[in-house]
């Protein structure tokens, strides 16, 4: 079934302010109107864009692989050019969205089609839920029951036919499709809408829509950390950057601190950025005996380096002895330090292995770590 996306950007938005009309304005990095198509893209087969006559520039570079058409003096207007650009075409299903409602989600488009199926139009809108007043001259003149009330959105979807038909005849103007097709006597279903689906109509708006996509766009990433290091002669061990007395050491090629080791990898590792011996191989002299902050502190560089922040972390060690509790908060405290972010980020805590296995047998130590990473 062809079905088209209308989306109509040949207003001036005058109430929204600003040196270009609101659908050129840059939202995230990017005009409106290019979130706006980027919406549809892949959910309908043709995309119309109504435009100014003077924004044919602007429209041609944002705009690309969708169809342009000049619009009207008033949204109805624009909305009946796009229509008979597509009278003729085999379309089937129409969605007329306003370019000025970047937000729209995939969940309201796909509500729309769905209603589409049972009711010659649908679309979406929200319950008013605040109390409604008239007013004159500052004053309240009276209460309106917001009984069966509606805030209407877009996008609204119609059979093509029968929008074309209704749109031909309508007669005056009509501040949405609905007005029209209802004046046709079509039945037009509500499908639930968004908070989120937006129009920017005022400077304010723009502000509120950033925040939303901000929200939407939050890159969460996990990584986990493994690491091993075998006893030998010595007197102390090194654990999450805490000097530990023991009647042991560990061996490794560094201070062989395997909380700290499995840490930075769990760190490396949501960056999908390999492991410590790809940064700091063993291979090379100089890491040979090297503090292990040295390495906790790169992964944690390269973290913020991209953009992200430590969300939280997580490192459990596994060993009978040396005791971990007396210490956790003091290495805590350290990693903290090191990574340069608040110790309620940072859980140490530690196992025994039941007395099985090569920790069981306190042949060595291993460390589990995992790291959450945010980028807001
Ligand atoms: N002649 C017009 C007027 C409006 N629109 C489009 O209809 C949508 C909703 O209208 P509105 O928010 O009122 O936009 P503007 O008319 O641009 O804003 P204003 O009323 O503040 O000038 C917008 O995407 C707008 O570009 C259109 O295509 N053609
Ligand atoms: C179509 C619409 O977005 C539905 O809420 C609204 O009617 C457009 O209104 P405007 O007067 O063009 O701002």
């Amino acid at each position: 079934m062809g079905t088209a996306a209308v989306i109509v950007a040949a207003g001036r938005g005058s109430r929204a302010g600003g040196d270009v009309p609101k659908q050129w304005q840059m939202l995230a990095g990017r005009p409106v109107l290019a979130h706006t198509i980027d919406a549809f893209r892949g959910k309908v087969d043709r995309i119309t864009v109504t435009i100014h006559p003077d924004d044919r520039a602007q429209a041609e570079a944002v705009a690309q692989g969708c169809d342009l058409v000049e619009g009207g003096p008033s949204r109805d207007s624009s909305v009946r050019n796009a229509l008979l650009s597509l009278d003729g075409a085999g379309i089937q299903r129409v969605l007329i969205h306003d370019g000025a409602r970047p937000l729209v989600s995939a969940a309201v488009i796909a509500r729309v089609l769905a209603a589409l199926d049972t009711h010659p139009g649908a679309a979406p809108a929200l319950p008013v839920t605040d109390a409604l007043w008239r007013g004159a001259d500052g004053l309240v003149a009276g209460t309106q029951d917001r009984a069966g009330l509606w805030r209407a959105q877009t996008p609204q979807g119609f059979r093509f036919d029968a929008i074309l038909a209704a749109h031909r005849s309508h007669v005056g103007l009509a501040a949405d499709d609905v007005e029209v097709a209802r004046a046709a006597g079509l039945d037009v279903a509500i499908v639930e809408g968004e908070e989120t689906n937006l129009k920017l109509t005022f400077p304010g708006d723009f502000a509120r829509a950033e925040a939303i996509l901000k929200g939407r766009r939050m890159d969460v990433r996990l990584g986990n950390g493994y690491d091993v290091h075998a006893f030998t002669e010595g007197d102390h061990v090194w654990l999450c950057g805490v000097k530990v007395p023991h009647h042991r050491a560990l061996l490794g090629h560094s201070d062989a601190d395997v909380g700290m080791h499995a840490l930075t990898d769990a760190i490396y590792g949501a960056l999908a950025m390999g492991d410590i011996g790809r940064h700091f191989p063993p291979s090379d002299p100089q890491w040979k005996g090297a503090a292990s902050d040295i390495f906790l502190r790169h992964a944690a560089d390269l973290m913020r380096a991209q953009g992200y922040e430590l969300g939280n972390c997580d490192v459990t060690l596994v060993c009978e002895r040396p005791k971990i509790g007396p210490h956790a908060a003091s290495m805590q405290a350290t990693l903290a330090g090191i990574m340069g972010v608040d110790a309620d980020r940072v859980s140490v805590k530690a196992t025994t292995s039941e007395r099985l296995g090569f920790t069981g047998r306190e042949e060595g130590i291993a460390a589990l770590a995992t790291a959450c990473l945010v980028k807001a």
